[in-house]
């Protein structure tokens, strides 16, 4: 049980929440009465502070004055005991409040209604104001600082068989991008002097290195292939992903994205098609992007940067053969530099 203070204490812990918080975990919020919802969500804001999630509170009473929508519309579902309408209606049945009591109480609140505010999407919030936020993860916060800074949410997709052509990549596209992806167990001639250099052109150039290992076993093997093996992932890679269970019923994909929204700790985002997640913390990073729509003999299929990035709210294209396959690649990385941040932009109403 965590007991939320009305101000921090100057001596001792203080906090404004006592209690043991493990983030991640979700907290139901009880309070006495429901008026506007302001008090409720001043808890909630404390509270999603220290990395929980509050998605229910419970009342005693709800005053029907709008609470219940404004919490609402700050994703928080409102639970009361009584409605007013409720405790008036059993009042006038005891015959201890009379017909016009009880028509002047309902005129009250008809007349004194909150307003809902008009919900922040979070595709609408700057990714600096996502980085800002106290539950967004040290590593995402990292990359959508240094987007902002690059003016960039491309990531190529290093998908090369040849190690110096992926360090050329790296060196010629690094300017360009936030994230370089790489899928380490194509190279031929993979040796660790190849993941050295490769941060050292991370660290020149400004951008993490995305490793695309999809793991998708038990805990004890992927702790050994994440640290060990040829690869040694865990020594350069900034970010992994893992599988998401196969399947194609939404229920089990909404579970997955329960499954991550409960690891904050660890997970920091989604490889979506689109968004899945309404929490502004968690990016998306969208593969299959190429100018035109359309898609290869093997199944991939591809959509716009502005498909992407307005339409589905993802926050990160992937591009690989888009790039790759041109003759220019540092111009064709460019072009789809600037057509995903311009949709960027777009979506968040023009203001960088
Ligand atoms: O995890 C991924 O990145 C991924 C997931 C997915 O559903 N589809 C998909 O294409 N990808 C990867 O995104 C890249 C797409 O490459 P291009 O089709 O050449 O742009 C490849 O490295 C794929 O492995």
């Amino acid at each position: 049980m965590l007991i939320r203070r009305k101000e921090a204490k100057d001596y001792g812990t203080k906090r404004l929440v006592e209690g043991a918080i493990t983030p991640g975990e979700t907290c139901l919020i009880i309070e006495d009465v429901v008026t506007s919802g302001s008090s409720v969500l001043e808890t909630a804001e404390v509270l999603r502070r220290e990395g929980l999630r509050v998605t229910d509170a419970i009342v005693l009473v709800d005053r029907e004055q709008g609470g219940r929508e404004k919490l609402a519309a700050a994703g928080i579902r409102l639970h009361s005991i009584y409605t007013l309408t409720q405790i008036l209606e059993m009042l006038q049945r005891q015959g201890k409040v009379d017909t016009e009591m009880v028509e002047d109480v309902r005129r009250f609140i008809a007349e004194n209604q909150v307003t809902a505010p008009i919900p922040t999407a979070c595709t609408a919030l700057s990714y600096s104001a996502r980085a800002a936020l106290p539950v967004t993860h040290p590593m995402a916060k990292r990359l959508l600082l240094l987007m902002e800074k690059k003016r960039s949410n491309l990531c190529v997709s290093a998908d090369v068989t040849d190690a110096a052509e992926l360090l050329r990549l790296a060196a010629e596209l690094g300017p360009s991008i936030c994230l370089l992806k790489t899928h380490v167990d194509i190279l031929e001639d993979f040796t660790s002097d190849v993941s050295s250099q490769l941060r050292a052109l991370a660290l020149q150039h400004d951008f993490l290195i995305f490793e695309d290992r999809k793991f998708a076993d038990i805990g004890n093997t992927v702790k050994h292939q994440y640290q060990g093996g040829i690869f040694r992932i865990s020594s350069w890679a900034d970010v992994v992903n893992v599988h998401a269970v196969p399947g194609p019923g939404v229920v089990r994909g909404l579970q997955e994205v329960q499954l991550a929204e409960d690891h904050p700790s660890f997970v920091f985002g989604f490889i979506a098609g689109g968004k899945v997640s309404e929490q502004p913390q968690f990016l998306h990073l969208t593969p299959g992007v190429q100018m035109q729509p359309g898609g290869d003999s093997l199944g991939q299929q591809y959509q716009t940067p502005h498909d992407v990035i307005i339409n589905k709210g993802s926050d990160i294209i992937i591009v690989g053969r888009g790039i790759l396959s041109s003759s220019r690649r540092h111009e064709a990385a460019d072009m789809y530099r600037r057509a995903g941040w311009e949709a960027y932009v777009a979506r968040i109403g023009g203001k960088e």
